[in-house]
This record gives structure tokens, sequence and C-alpha cells, in this order.
């Protein structure tokens, strides 16, 4: 039984652990899921966004190439200028993200806008990308940080390209201005959430566009930030999970380089926000199953209980059936046994008395009886009174019991002041010579008997034997038998045995 405790609060332990561990697995996995989920969809939204990019800078480095063909073939002629300014300007409907193209000389000054309005003594030397192709002989285009235009005031991105005169000396820069604006209503119109960002930068770590805007942003250097080096620099695309150095939300981030230029499109989204429903699917899940597990335990503890009321019943039961044994066993000694003496009673002497007989039939052994009385136990009574008298008896039995040593050997008392003895298995001379030894230790008790001619108490013993087939079912004439030898003894003088 108690192993069936252990076994229940084994079964119990090993149900709640798996549907644990088991919720556990399954929250992880939808977890890791919605995570691996979240990256392909910014993964293949970055790269959507880097084709758009890639195309304004191809159609804008296609713009340059027209132009500075143009100026190398032609020169920088008023007539010439005024020609392009033409074309450009038409151009500039072409495309929405253009928002002006200019052409300075050497020094940086203005030569040609696309919009026809060259500001007073407007000169640009000092911009990033004029340097930059002042000193580059490169022919490439050069892709400049954000910066305010002179002309319209608004933050934009330019594409730049120098041009020659013909004796190969730099004679100028052709720059496209693209505007940040451009940019920002189109990320604005994809849904990345409360706390999502989309933003262009170059490789080298400038933030170009950052949508939601905000003008401090614009131009961030970040090519410093450990999250830049460790994540962005050397690969093409890629994904990442960091606290953004900007603003200190953390998001989940997807990035994709350009083939031809060296910008970087990058897609994130708040990862409290992307991860808010698999956060309350996940509260709902572990709510089910613990209230799951509160059922499973408290059934399990009901079935524990039950379990322990029947161990403690079935104890008390085994408990009350031991107690009733020893109780029966008791009431077996007492039915059988004299109150006084504590010898057999005549029950249990009659009882003996036939199975003996029986026994000695079917053996073809020898079975004797003996029956005693105390020689004028009244007198005794008399003088010395009932309780001393059922002393004397006591005491008498007691002597009587000592004399007979074989374990088949039975002292009764037969009635009143008289006792019986059987003797299996001995016969005529064994049964006087057990008589004869009662007699000597009855005798050599000395209990003092003032009316008896003896002055002590005395006994009288019959004896009679039966021989094997004689035995069975002739009790009553082995006892008639004793009776009677006992009837000489006590005529014959008493202390005294007859045969
Ligand atoms: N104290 C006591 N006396 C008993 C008990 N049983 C029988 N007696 C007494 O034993 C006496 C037997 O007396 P009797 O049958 O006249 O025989 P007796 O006086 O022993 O004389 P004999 O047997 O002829 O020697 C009676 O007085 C009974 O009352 C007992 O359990 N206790």
């Amino acid at each position: 039984m108690k192993r069936d405790i252990r076994l229940a609060v084994l079964l119990l332990s090993v149900v709640c652990l798996s549907l644990s561990l088991a919720t556990a697995w399954q929250v992880w996995s939808a977890r890791e899921r919605t995570l691996a989920e979240i990256d392909t969809n910014n993964l293949n939204l970055a790269q959507t966004l880097d084709t758009y990019a890639d195309g304004i800078i191809t159609q804008s480095a296609m713009l340059l190439l027209g132009v500075i063909e143009r100026l190398e073939a032609e020169g920088s002629g008023p007539a010439h200028l005024q020609r392009l300014q033409h074309l450009t300007e038409r151009q500039e409907s072409w495309l929405d993200q253009l928002n002006g193209l200019v052409i300075y000389d050497a020094h940086g000054n203005w030569l040609m806008s696309s919009s026809g309005h060259i500001p007073e003594g407007a000169n640009s030397a000092d911009r990033a990308f004029f340097i930059h192709h002042r000193d580059d002989p490169s022919p490439d285009i050069f892709i400049g940080p954000p910066i305010k235009s002179r002309s319209t005031g608004d933050w934009v991105l330019t594409v730049s390209r120098r041009f020659d005169d013909h004796e190969g000396r730099f004679a100028g820069v052709v720059a496209v201005a693209l505007g940040i604006e451009s940019f920002l209503r189109l990320f604005g119109k994809i849904d990345v959430g409360e706390q999502g960002t989309i933003s262009l930068s170059t490789t080298g770590g400038q933030l170009l566009v950052r949508y939601p805007y905000r003008e401090e942003d614009v131009g961030h250097d970040f090519s410093r930030s450990p999250n830049f080096r460790r994540y962005f620099s050397g690969v093409a695309s890629g994904t990442a999970s960091f606290r953004s150095g900007l603003d200190g939300t953390e998001r989940i981030y997807a990035f994709r380089k350009s083939d031809r230029y060296p910008l970087v499109t990058t897609v994130a989204l708040g990862k409290d926000e992307a991860l808010r429903t698999w956060k309350n699917q996940a509260w709902l899940t572990i709510g089910v199953v613990l209230a799951l597990l509160a059922i499973i335990v408290t059934i399990g503890r009901l079935l524990i209980l039950d379990i322990k009321r029947r161990i403690d019943a079935e104890a008390s039961l085994v408990s009350t059936r031991e107690d009733l044994l020893v109780a029966n066993h008791q009431l077996e000694i007492l039915a059988a046994q004299d109150q006084l003496t504590g010898l057999a009673n005549r029950r249990c002497f009659d009882e003996r008395l036939a199975a003996e007989s029986r026994r000695a039939g079917r053996d073809g052994m020898p079975l004797s009886l003996l029956l005693i009385d105390i020689d004028h136990f009244k007198g005794y009574n008399d003088t010395y009174g009932h309780i001393a008298g059922d002393e004397c008896l006591r005491a008498f039995g007691e002597q009587l019991q000592q004399c007979v040593k074989r374990s088949g050997n039975l002292v009764a008392r037969y009635g009143g002041e008289e006792l019986a003895v059987i003797l299996p298995n001995t016969d005529a001379s064994g049964a006087l010579s057990v008589a004869e030894h009662m007699l000597e230790r009855i005798n050599a008790l000395g209990i003092g008997h003032s009316t008896s001619p003896f002055g002590r108490v005395t006994a009288s013993i019959g004896t009679a034997t039966v021989h094997g087939a004689q035995a069975a079912g002739r009790e009553l004439e082995l006892i008639e038998s004793a009776d009677r030898a006992l009837y000489r003894a006590k005529a014959a003088g008493r202390n005294r045995v007859e045969t």
C-alpha cells in the first residue's frame, strides 16, 4: 500500500513535470517561430527598399552621366549651360525624388541650377562632395552625407560626379540633390508599428534617412557603435536584435547592403511590439496549463488521501483481527480452564479423554486414568473455612501438575475436591508409579489438617488402565473403573493408591 502512494506521487510528479516541460517547450518554440517570421519579413522588406534606393541612385547616376558627357564634349559656355538647364528642368519632372541639379566650376561656384535660380555669390567649395571630387580623380559617383540645400533649405542627399576639361584637369562637379522628404513619404506608407524604424545609411555608418524622422538624427555617425561593428560590418545582409543607440528602444533589425552602391537599408521592429501577440498567447497557454496542473494536483491529492485512508483502515482491521485472535485464544484457554486451580476443567477433561481413548485404540497403546480425592476435605473446610479450603485445593493441584512431565498428560479438576489425571501411553504399573509419586508429594507438602487421623492433608487415588483396541469409546468404563478403585482406597483407610 505504501508502494501505491509512492507510485501515485511518482505518477503525479511525472505528469506535472511533463506538462510543464511540454508547455515551456511549446512557448519557447512559438517565440522562435515568431522571431524567424519577423526576420524573414524584415529581410524581404529591406531587400525591396534596397532595390528602390538602388533605382533612384542609378537614375541619378544616368542623369549625371548625360550632363557630364555634354559638358565635356561641348564645354561650359553660357549657351550650353542654358540648354542643359532646360533639359534638366524637363527631366526633373520624371524623377519625383529629385530636388535639383547643380553644376559647379572648379572653385565651387554655381554655374547652373536646374531650377534656373542661382543664389547670389553661391559657392559650395566647402561641401563634402565637392572636396571629395576635387581631391579624387576617380570619375565614379559619390553619395554625400545629408546637407541642407542652400537653394531650397530642404534636407537633401547628394549624388555627384566630377568633370574634367580637355587637358584632363578638374573642371568642376555636377551634383544631384535628392530630397529626404521623398524617402520619408515612402517609408511612412509602410507599417512598422509604433516602435519600428526604416533607415538608409552609408556602409561607412553614416545615417542618411531615418523614419520616423527626427532632425537630430540626420547624418548621425554610428560607425563606432559596437552594435554596428558587430552586426553590420563585413556581411551583405543579416538580422540582429539590440537596443538602439539613438532612442534606447530594443528592436529586431534586418539589413541589406546594396550590390552597387555603398548603401545599407535597415528595417527594424520594436521587440516588445513584435512579440506582443506571442506574449499574450504564451500567458494564455501558461494560464490554462496552470489551471490544468492545479486540477491534476487536487485530484492526485484526493487520490493519495484516499489510498492513505485505505491503508489506515486496513492497518486498523489487521490490528483488530490480531486483538480478536488473542481474545479468542484467551477465551479458549478460559473455556478449558478451571478458575480456582488453573487446571483443565471438566469439559476439557471429557474432550481430552475421548480423544486419547480414540488415539490409544488407533495406535494400540495403553491409556491410564487417575482419580484423586482429598481425604476428609469436608472436615478441612469446616475447620479452616472455605477460603483456606480453596487455597489447599490450589496447592494440591500445583503438586499434581508437577508430578506429570509428559506433554500428553493432563491434570484436570473433575469436580469438587476430586481431581483426575489422564496418562496416555501409560500402562497400569506406570500409572501406579505416578500415583504413588503424587501421594508422596502431597504428604511432603505437609498441609496441616487437625481433624484428619493423619494430621495433614492426604489424598486417595484410584487408577484404571485400558489397552489398545479396548480403549476406543470405553472412556466411561475407564472412569467408573478408576472411581471404583478410588472407593476401595477410601474404604481401605485413605492416603493410598488402589488399582
Ligand atoms: N473449599 C472448597 N471446598 C470444596 C470445593 N468443592 C467441594 N468442596 C467440599 O469438599 C467436601 C467434600 O466432602 P465429602 O464429599 O463429604 O468428602 P470428604 O469430607 O472429603 O470425605 P472423604 O472424601 O470420604 O474423605 C464438601 O464439604 C465440599 O463442600 C471447593 O471448590 N472448595
